[in-house]
């Protein structure tokens, strides 16, 4: 693909609540950017590295003016949010409410009208940042549940562009966003875009029937295929297609990261370090309430408790990215995780032995493969999850076909990771019984198993993610 950024403006923008880097305040005060956290900044930063595009993003600290620099090849806008935005648009109505709201109302949303004003306030922000950058006749691609309003705020303003949106969040079942008090203002809100991206063909269903009762626009009926079939509402004398496009990862480069000699080194080093158990159980994970991480918990609790499994044999290790740290419904969960931890450290650890080795931090890059090719088994056991990118990050770095997926069904990759052991994460007994059988599994059955996610996740790349929903919306030349 190829696009470029000119003096004239740039050809193809990407535009996300977040840049690909935050900006970090060190002990001593330094201000250092450091990346994102995340899948979207993980899937999106190699697909605009290889278009040599402009991305317009927040830098994650509130009340701060940069101008527009370029990091590591990228043409980076920053958008600037007050603290009062920070705590209303993206703590409050980003992520108190539309984010429990669409993963299932895991968690009570709440509906605050001051919220939604700052959400509206701070679209139009982005809108108008892109319109100002934004080339004449670009391609832009608004990401995610943050920036909904955008596509129809940036046609009023730039009716000359190609508007492709994507939403890397699930899209929930009709009958919970109807809750939602300004469900007309997003449906409406999205439709300003050319093309409209959910993950799996359910959710861009869930889209076509609400275009249909909400915005009162005729849209189709038919079935929504895998990178195929969108469907379509008319809108005016605009027809505005809606499609299926599971986002993916760099497998490719992580699979030869893999198989450094330095990564295989440093994966032996874990083990060591770890007191060479017989089997490393690994969860990776943003810290968030959807995750399941107190279910997985629960459930190894329970084994070490009734003696199948031995914290003698096997070890725990945990990672958990700090997110959203102001939202409240993340404090108590953080709370109740280091509770759980803590307990189970308590009755099983030894000096010098950790059931559970939690960092609540987040690790390099090297360092994260590293882990996925020491584990033996990977446990991804989300209540609901748009994607969950860690689950194909780990076959990506098992070229030598070991170790074990459990992936819960809830994740939207369980919709190609078959021959994953798939588990309903509400169900304990069947987390408990599909832990034991990954950890206990016979080699061959766990080579085939390996061999059936590898092949999936090295055939559908983030680039081939890309280039299917950019091919699709058309206007950026390939
Ligand atoms: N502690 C950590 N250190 C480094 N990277 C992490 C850590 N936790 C998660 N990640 C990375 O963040 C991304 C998370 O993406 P994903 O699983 O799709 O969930 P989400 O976007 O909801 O956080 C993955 O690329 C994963 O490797
Ligand atoms: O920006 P934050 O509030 O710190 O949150 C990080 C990102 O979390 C979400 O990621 C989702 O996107 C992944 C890639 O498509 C997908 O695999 C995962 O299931 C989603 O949860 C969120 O959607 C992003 O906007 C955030 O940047």
């Amino acid at each position: 693909m190829a696009a470029s950024s000119t003096t004239s403006g740039a050809d193809f923008v990407v535009v996300a609540n977040r840049l690909p880097v935050d900006l970090d305040t060190q002990p001593d005060g330094e201000r250092r950017w450091k990346r994102s956290p995340g899948g979207l900044v993980t899937a999106l930063e190699p697909v605009l590295r290889s278009n040599d595009g402009a991305w317009v993003g927040w830098t994650g600290v509130a009340d701060v003016d940069v101008d527009t620099f370029v990091e590591d090849g990228l043409t980076l806008h920053p958008v600037r949010l007050s603290a009062a935005e920070v705590t209303e648009y993206y703590e409050g109505f980003s992520n108190g409410t539309l984010w429990p709201l669409y993963h299932d109302v895991v968690a009570t949303p709440e509906y605050h009208r001051h919220w939604w004003n700052s959400y509206v306030q701070v679209n139009q922000r982005f809108a108008e940042a892109t319109a100002a950058i934004a080339a004449q006749g670009a391609t832009v691609w608004v990401q995610d549940y943050q920036l909904q309003l955008v596509p129809k705020m940036l046609r009023e303003l730039r009716p000359d562009l190609t508007i492709g949106f994507f939403l890397h969040i699930p899209f929930p079942p009709v009958e919970l966003f109807m809750q939602l008090p300004w469900r007309t203002e997003i449906v409406q809100g999205l439709l300003g875009a050319d093309l409209i991206g959910f993950h799996l063909p359910g959710g861009a269903q869930n889209f076509l029937y609400l275009s249909r009762r909400l915005a009162g626009q005729p849209a189709s009926r038919a079935s929504v295929g895998v990178r195929s079939r969108p469907g379509t509402v008319e809108v005016g004398d605009r027809t505005v297609r809606v499609g299926a496009f599971p986002i993916s990862i760099d497998s490719g480069q992580l699979d030869e990261l893999s198989r450094r000699p330095e990564v295989q080194a440093r994966a032996a080093e874990i083990r060591a370090e770890l007191g060479n158990p017989s089997r490393i159980i690994l969860g990776v994970d943003r810290l968030d309430y959807t995750k399941g991480i107190d279910n997985r918990l629960h459930a190894l609790h329970e084994l070490l408790a009734e003696g199948r499994i031995d914290a003698d044999e096997t070890v725990m290790v945990q990672l958990a990215t700090p997110s959203r740290e102001n939202v409240g419904l993340y404090i108590k969960m953080r709370e109740g995780i280091e509770q759980q931890v803590g307990r189970i450290n308590g009755d099983w650890s030894k000096v010098g032995r950790p059931a559970v080795h939690y960092l609540h931090q987040p690790v390099p890059r090297e360092e994260l493969v590293a882990l996925f090719v020491a584990a033996d088994v990977m446990l991804v056991t989300p209540v609901r999850d748009g994607m969950n990118l860690v689950a194909k990050e780990y076959p990506a770095c098992r070229g030598d076909l070991g170790g074990a997926l459990v992936l819960s069904e809830f994740a939207g990759a369980a919709a190609e990771l078959k021959d994953a052991y798939m588990v309903n994460p509400h169900d304990l007994d069947g987390v408990k019984d599909a832990l034991v059988a990954a950890l206990t599994q016979d080699p061959t059955e766990g080579r085939r198993r390996m061999r059936g996610l590898r092949r999936q996740v090295l055939t559908h790349d983030v680039d081939r993610w890309a280039r299917s929903f950019l091919d699709s919306l058309g206007g950026v030349e390939q």
